[in-house]
């Protein structure tokens, strides 16, 4: 009996045959970015990465017999591939390397050194005498912007999860300051190591380190945010706040502070004392003294060019300010109910009183009935008769 071997069309021809090349992985990498990716995937495909791999066997000229590569391949011994891209970028052939070790090309001479050498240079412009911040410290990217911080002339503050990567960080490295994370208060340590704040912040982490070091960034600081591995494993991450209410309080009194700076040097205003509260009947000797106490903490907040000390002024003067408002609120009350009171026999004073009160923007006639507010509460009044308050 004769066996024949067909052969069937599988595809169409679609230009020439590609040009491909076979190749032998050497190293394999992994990093943070596949945790984001992996739902992405489906089981069974071949997991994504990048490698660097030696040709084996080529019919393409771009990729000789012998050379190395770098190719988002994923994680497979060998690849057959005519070496064009994928949305991470194509494969390309190293340069000689010398005696330098070849996973470089997917360490410092690779993405991650790429990461951290832009992201720091020119994300952040750094500048001599500056601080910087860095947290994941001991990573890939971490341990390189470090590297290139000191030798621009900083201070260098990394942040790290063990006591052993602080000791490499600090006597390998040469980091300034490492704050183990797991173990020390990230925000008591922070004005201790870094007394005049941090101007720039790298940060790889995210979350509740980043909020907390974001509490202790001077002013016209720049962030660099190059990733948040705190909340890749987290169904819910919490993500950063970058600004809380009262970053924005501080940063609209400092514009409300430099405009009228600039004003006042165009065009200098007389200083004229406003008494239209100390003229109110309910304004006694208790909120004097608070409204002068609340005032000084202002100047103090102004003057002062500490930031931590001018947070502290602020919190105190928003706790006066609110004390001063609250404390008219009551007097002014206790005031109308006594006038009331004592005027409860008598409607054409009492009438004379509200009149006082009843504000031309919040009133309203419905029927015979006046709808006004006093405070927070409305308050109804008949002229025919009654008084509900
Ligand atoms: N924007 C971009 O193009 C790129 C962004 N990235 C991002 O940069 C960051 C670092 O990447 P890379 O250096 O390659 O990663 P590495 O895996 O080398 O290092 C990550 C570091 O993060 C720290 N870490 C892990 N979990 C936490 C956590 N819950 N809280 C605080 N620290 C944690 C670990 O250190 P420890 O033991 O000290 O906690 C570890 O050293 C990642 O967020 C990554 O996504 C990376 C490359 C490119
Ligand atoms: C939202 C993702 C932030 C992750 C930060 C990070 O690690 C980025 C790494 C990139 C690196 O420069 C080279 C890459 O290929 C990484 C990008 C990965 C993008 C993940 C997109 C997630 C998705 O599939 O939607």
């Amino acid at each position: 009996m004769v066996k024949a071997k067909v052969y069937i069309l599988d595809k169409r021809f679609d230009g020439f045959p590609k040009e491909e090349f076979l190749a032998e992985a050497v190293y394999i990498s992994v990093d943070p970015y596949m945790r984001i990716r992996e739902p992405n995937l489906n089981l069974g495909d071949t997991f994504i990465g990048d490698q660097v791999a030696k040709v084996l066997e080529s019919k393409n000229h771009k990729y000789p017999v012998g050379k190395y590569i770098v190719g988002h391949f994923g994680w497979r011994t060998h690849t057959v591939s005519d070496g064009s891209g994928s949305i991470f970028g194509g494969t390309f052939v190293l340069p000689e390397f010398g005696n330098l070790p070849l996973s470089y090309a997917l360490g410092i001479l690779g993405m991650p050194g790429n990461t951290a050498y832009f992201g720091f240079l020119e994300i952040l412009k750094p500048k001599v005498g500056q601080t910087i911040a860095i947290t994941g410290a001991a990573g890939a990217v971490g341990s390189i912007v470090g590297q290139l911080a000191k030798a621009k002339g900083l201070t260098v503050i990394g942040v790290t999860g063990s006591d052993e990567k602080r000791k490499w960080l600090v006597d390998e490295l040469g980091f300034d300051q490492v704050i183990n994370y797991k173990t020390a208060d990230l925000n008591k340590v922070l004005p201790e190591v870094a007394p005049k704040g941090i101007d720039l912040y790298f940060d790889n982490v995210g979350g509740e380190i980043s909020n907390t070091i974001l509490k202790h960034m001077n002013h016209f600081g720049h962030i660099s945010v190059c990733g948040a591995i705190s909340g890749y494993n987290e169904k819910n991450p919490k993500g950063t706040k970058f600004l809380n209410n009262d970053d924005v309080n501080i940063i609209l009194e400092e514009l409300i502070c430099k405009s009228n700076n600039v004003i006042n040097s165009i065009a200098p205003i007389r200083n004229v004392v406003n008494n239209n509260n100390n003229q109110l009947p309910w304004y006694d000797e208790e909120i004097k003294i608070k409204a002068r106490h609340r005032d000084n903490l202002y100047m103090m907040f102004k003057n002062c060019q500490n930031i931590y000390e001018k947070r502290q002024y602020w919190n105190q003067f928003k706790v006066f300010r609110n004390d001063v408002v609250n404390t008219l609120k009551i007097k002014k009350r206790m005031y109308y109910e006594n006038k009331i009171d004592s005027n409860k026999n008598n409607p054409k004073a009492m009438w004379k009183t509200l009149k006082t009160l009843i504000k031309k923007k919040n009133h309203n006639f419905i029927n015979n009935t006046i709808l006004f507010e006093i405070d927070d509460r409305i308050v109804s009044f008949n002229e025919d008769a009654d008084l509900a308050v």
